[in-house]
């Protein structure tokens, strides 16, 4: 695992954009095109934001990207709470992606038949490749949450399953999520995390004994691929670093 520490938000913002990019570049170089999984919440909404401009709008072929989500909240797509709204309206829209690249996991259906699509969609992208996505962008909740593996719920012990749908009564909707066990067949798996008040969870997920019921971030842990942590000062400023 690496850990990147910046100063402030802003500062993660910046070093995550010219950190993609680079990597995005670079793997191109290697295959055709690149699978880059996108997360909700509100840390990467600056992120994105930076992406849509200069000189990232012009350096980073993203017609050559396929984008995919890790999660999503069983809301219509017009809802300002739908994952895949927000990165439209601060990404995908301002770039010159091809439609057909973007998979979106919809919520027009019932999110069982959505999570079960999803995981053929997937299924069929990567055939019988080793790894799965090239880069999955992750957030932590201050619960220790991420996609929507929330501690206590029998979604944290998915072994099997690459995409489920349940219902989450705490905000009364269903989600529809990536699991672990997908997400560590990545390349590589970058998390950002912000803020005083996820300092806490993030030494004990960082820093604690393995307890994935509790934490459920800990179970992110690339068989096969790299793990980095981008954090800022506030949410590092409890470890022991
Ligand atoms: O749809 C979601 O809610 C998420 O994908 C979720 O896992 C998110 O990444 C974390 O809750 C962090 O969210 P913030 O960046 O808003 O703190």
């Amino acid at each position: 695992m690496e850990l990147h520490i910046a100063k402030d938000p802003v500062q993660l913002s910046e070093n995550v954009a010219a950190w993609i990019s680079n990597y995005i570049l670079e793997v191109l170089q290697e295959q055709e095109r690149f699978s880059l999984v996108l997360s909700g919440g509100s840390t990467p909404k600056q992120l994105f934001a930076l992406l849509a401009k200069a000189p990232y709008q012009q350096v980073i072929p993203w017609e050559k990207i396929d984008f995919f989500w890790g999660d999503e909240r069983a809301v219509p797509f017009e809802d300002e709470r739908n994952n895949a709204r927000m990165a439209f309206d601060v990404l995908l829209d301002k770039v010159p992606v091809n439609p057909e690249n973007i998979h979106v996991m919809r919520t027009d259906i019932p999110p069982e038949e959505a999570a079960a699509a999803y995981e053929k969609l997937l299924k069929s992208y990567f055939k019988e490749e080793e790894n799965t996505f090239d880069l999955v962008l992750l957030g932590m909740g201050d619960d220790g949450h991420t996609l929507s593996l929330f501690p206590g719920l029998p979604i944290v012990h998915e072994q099997k399953a690459w995409v489920k749908a349940f219902f989450l009564k705490a905000q009364d909707m269903y989600r529809i999520t990536l699991t672990a066990p997908v997400v560590n067949q990545a390349s590589c798996v970058l998390f950002l995390a912000t803020g005083a008040n996820k300092s806490l969870t993030l030494k004990s997920v960082i820093e604690g004994t393995f307890d994935a019921e509790k934490y459920p971030s800990q179970l992110i842990r690339p068989q096969d691929g790299e793990l980095h942590w981008f954090v800022d000062e506030a949410a590092a400023s409890a470890m022991e670093i």
